[in-house]
């Protein structure tokens, strides 16, 4: 099947994307976060999903929208309570995506206690690649991500990084949530998040291979 086939599949299907926070611990510090002792989840929904060709949009009131550049995990087959041993016979492939943040909204909501979903959920915050099949990454651990703003590196990192590897971030998962063919987890994000603006074009990239970019508009 074409990959662009694939990638509407995994769209369409419309399951879930489950997210993991602060598994860099470069980009942990940059914000003043703890290094955690177990992942940090958080979901976006999937009418946060936007394609190539489309803009990403600045939320009413947002004046403070960060990129973050990341791996994405795409699930291929239903399943619940795997261990890491195991948890890679269900991944079908991966995706760059941008977990596009509100900032300023996550900031405040830190503050309150309170839930983080307007400030990562918002409609365009899950800009995101075609699809990558799993035969050309044969090591998710050493994957070179980067992102540029107008043409000025921001973010480069390397999964190697990650202090939650993919097989133990999908293994906990799975633990909590039934894993659908479909879903996509976005590992986290490396350090040199930052802001973009109105008219800024954002491109990303997994080095030496596929890129992807998208426009901000209000
Ligand atoms: O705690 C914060 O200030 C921010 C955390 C994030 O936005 C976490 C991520 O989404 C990430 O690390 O990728
Ligand atoms: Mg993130």
């Amino acid at each position: 099947m074409a990959a662009s086939a694939h990638l509407s599949r995994f769209v369409d299907f419309g399951r879930k994307i489950i997210c993991v926070g602060r598994n860099y611990s470069e980009h942990a510090i940059e914000l003043g976060n703890a290094i955690p002792e177990r992942p940090l989840l958080f979901l976006k929904p999937t009418s946060s999903y936007v394609e190539e060709g489309s803009p990403i949009k600045i939320p009413f009131g947002c004046s403070s929208l960060h990129h973050e550049i990341e791996l994405g995990v795409v699930i291929k087959s239903k399943c619940f309570g795997i261990k890491p041993e195991d948890v890679m016979n269900h991944v079908g492939g991966f995706c760059l995506a941008l977990d596009m943040t509100a900032r300023d909204f996550q900031d405040e909501a830190k503050k309150k206690g309170h839930p983080w979903t307007l400030a990562k959920g918002f409609d365009t915050s899950c800009p995101i690649s075609s699809f990558i099949p799993r035969e050309k990454i044969m090591d998710p651990q050493n994957i070179e991500l980067w992102c540029s703003v107008n043409g000025v590196a921001r973010q480069r990192g390397s999964t190697k990084d990650m202090i939650f590897d993919v097989p133990t971030l999908l293994s906990y998962i799975s633990t909590y949530f039934t894993l659908e063919p479909g879903d996509v987890v976005l590992t986290g994000t490396p350090s040199g998040v930052g802001p973009v603006n109105v008219g800024d074009v954002i491109e990303g990239g997994i080095t030496n291979d596929l890129t992807m970019k998208f426009m901000v508009e209000k």
